[in-house]
């Protein structure tokens, strides 16, 4: 059960500055993690909880997401958009996708991405894992990652009214329980959501009840990290689920203390952590020292990872030179193959008796209905962000022609990526791995052609292995300059045209007979007579690609001489106890959203510490 607030120790530096300062200048900590997002807080809480040492400390820069509306009701994932719980990063200016700059917002508080983010919790595949091992890093590979995933969850089963009114199957065995995770399905699913199940049997798609024990193709109802409605139908995130209930008085968590500078010193076996600078809301720099034995941890995720590395001197030394940063190890993988999921979306209306959470907007009385439903009973729309993925994969979606078409692509290496890794995907492309998402957004989420007092849907397309790989540096000395971020999205001409050629596969998707029986005629976006040919489709994907808000890479554990950053015990290289647990450390995207891999890593993290420690 959650710990009562008052015994979870949280010093927040908007009201209790001057009280840090004694406190930091009296205290050192054996474990130091930087930022207490989805890895930072599962490494933290656990380690926490299994240490012989004394005191763990955590740094995030922002608050809380207790009593947050916009963080624990579920209807209410990606409402932090522009608000003081964003980072409000953007991708810089996109070459390959007709020069557009796009959103890439980030969560800026405890719980980090898991306070923000689309609640869906889907199991990346067997092959997926067993990369990382392929990649060069022993160990990591499925048998052994398997029960580390399930070891963080919690599943509740759907209950005897779910199964019945959904009819959702799911194979339970194939999930943790007793981890602190809470993971359920919402209480209401809508009818739409229901359909993109009934259509993608209609194609053929394969209906994959057990999504989450290493094969993840086909189509199926999905798991949501919230309580069920018999505890509340709140958004579990990484404070939730582990800062409140792995309790250890050993742990303090800073909030609102943003690091910026790991600091070293040099020994016989490489540079070592000494303690971490970080500036409080009023402008001033503290220092929280690392005690004789102890470890600094970064989780800042993917963007501010490698920001910091570069800021405490690691990565490549021209750059940091170039800066005024003087180099202490010359890295030249800090900031490099980073990639994200690209996204197309499309949008239809619904027929008039077929609401979405459009409706909510214009009609009064249903939004305070299913309000007081949500406050009383737990139940209704406001419990419900996603239950419904289909993973496909190309030889599902594809005819004869297309599929010799990407067998040809296939044939030639695109520039940035390396070759292991290209070899890789291209073997699980050509396997049957899953390459395309398809999910719903409950409302009109693309287009600008919205009628008042009518319900939309969009089908949001996403390339799950796309080959670009860009990078992330920083471009100066001060933290709070948002760094350079370079997806280098559709780069490779494979990107481009499978990007182009799963939107299409969408459309078709949205023409199936369970589709006709909730859609209103036509395609508000992009318009069914607007993209008609593959080369019409290709510009559609350059003119709209978003970013899947999955970024992964930019500190990678793979071999030093392959570019890493970390090795496989998270190990920043060149350093005695620097560890990277966040998913800048994922080296390649997985067939599935990116939070059960940073809880993942964020628990990896912990037994790896641990096991040092024997
Ligand atoms: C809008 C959105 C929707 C998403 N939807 C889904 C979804 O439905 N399902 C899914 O599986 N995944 C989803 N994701 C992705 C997933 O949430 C992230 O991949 C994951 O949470 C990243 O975890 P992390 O530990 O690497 O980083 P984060 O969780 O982002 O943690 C980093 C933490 O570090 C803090 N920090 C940064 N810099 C500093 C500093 N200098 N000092 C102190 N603290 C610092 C940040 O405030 C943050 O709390 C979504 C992400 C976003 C943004």
């Amino acid at each position: 059960a959650p710990q009562p607030r008052s015994t979870v120790n949280i010093i927040d530096l908007n009201s209790s500055a001057s009280s840090l300062q004694s406190a930091l200048s009296r205290n050192s900590y054996e474990y130091i993690i930087v930022g207490g997002g989805t890895a930072g807080l599962a490494t933290a809480s656990r380690l926490a909880q299994g240490t012989k040492k004394k005191s763990v400390l955590v740094i995030e820069a922002g608050g809380s997401g207790v009593g947050d509306d916009i963080v624990t009701i579920p209807k209410n994932s990606f409402s932090f958009l522009g608000t003081d719980r964003d980072w409000f990063f953007e991708i810089a200016p996109q070459e390959h996708a007709a020069n557009q700059t796009i959103n890439l917002s980030q969560g800026k508080i405890l719980g980090g991405g898991s306070a923000v983010n689309g609640l869906v919790y889907v199991r990346p595949s067997k092959a997926d894992i067993d990369a990382l091992e392929l990649l060069g890093s022993d160990g990591w590979n499925w048998d052994n990652l398997y029960p580390v995933m399930k070891q963080a969850e919690n599943i509740n089963s759907p209950t005897d009214e779910q199964v019945s009114e959904y009819d959702i199957g799911l194979t339970t065995s194939s999930l943790g329980s007793g981890g602190p995770l809470q993971l359920s399905f919402p209480d209401y699913i809508p009818l739409q959501h229901q359909k993109l199940i009934a259509a993608g049997v209609e194609l053929g798609h394969t209906l994959n009840e057990d999504s989450y024990g290493g094969n993840n193709v086909g189509t199926h109802y999905s798991l949501s990290t919230e309580t069920p409605s018999s505890a509340g139908a709140t958004r579990e995130t990484s404070e939730f689920a582990y800062l409140d209930t792995l309790f250890s008085s050993k742990l303090t968590t800073l909030i609102h203390a943003t690091a910026t500078k790991v600091n070293f010193k040099k020994t016989k076996n490489g540079q070592a952590a000494t303690s971490v600078s970080l500036k409080g809301p009023d402008g001033k720099t503290y220092t929280a020292k690392v005690a004789s034995g102890g470890e600094v941890i970064l989780a800042a995720g993917v963007v501010r990872t490698p920001q910091l590395l570069e800021l405490s001197g690691i990565g490549q030394s021209d750059r940091l030179t170039a800066l005024g940063i003087k180099p202490i190890i010359d890295l030249p993988g800090v900031g490099e193959n980073y990639e994200d999921h690209t996204l197309t979306l499309l949008t239809y209306a619904l027929k008039d008796d077929v609401l979405s959470f459009d409706a909510l907007g214009y009609n009064a009385t249903l939004a305070a209905e299913q309000t007081a439903l949500y406050k009383t009973k737990a139940e209704g729309w406001l419990t419900f962000a996603q239950a419904v993925t289909d993973f496909e994969p190309i030889q599902k979606m594809f005819g004869a022609e297309d599929l010799a078409k990407a067998e040809e692509l296939l044939s030639t290496k695109p520039d940035s990526i390396p070759q292991d890794q290209f070899d890789i995907i291209k073997s699980n492309i050509l396997n049957g791995e899953a390459q395309a998402e398809y999910i719903f957004f409950n409302s009109f989420s693309a287009g600008n052609t919205k009628e008042a007092n009518t319900s939309y849907i969009s089908l949001a397309i996403t390339h799950v292995h796309p080959l670009s790989r860009g990078s992330i540096h920083i471009t100066s000395t001060d933290i709070d300059v948002h760094p350079l971020i370079n997806p280098n999205m559709l780069e490779s001409e494979w990107d481009l045209w499978f990007l182009a050629k799963a939107t299409e596969y969408g459309r078709k998707i949205m023409q199936t007979e369970a589709m006709k029986e909730i859609l209103a005629e036509g395609e508000a976006y992009p318009g069914l007579d607007v993209v008609t040919n593959e080369d019409q489709w290709i510009q559609f994907a350059k003119e709209n690609v978003n970013s899947g808000y999955h970024s992964v890479g930019s500190a990678s554990m793979l071999p030093r001489e392959k570019n890493g950053v970390v090795d496989n015990k998270l190990k920043v290289y060149g350093t005695t106890n620097l560890r990277v647990v966040d998913l800048s450390a994922m080296p390649q995207l997985v067939s599935a959203h990116t939070q059960p891999v940073a809880y993942l890593f964020g628990e990896m993290g912990a037994k790896i510490l641990l096991e040092a420690e024997k």
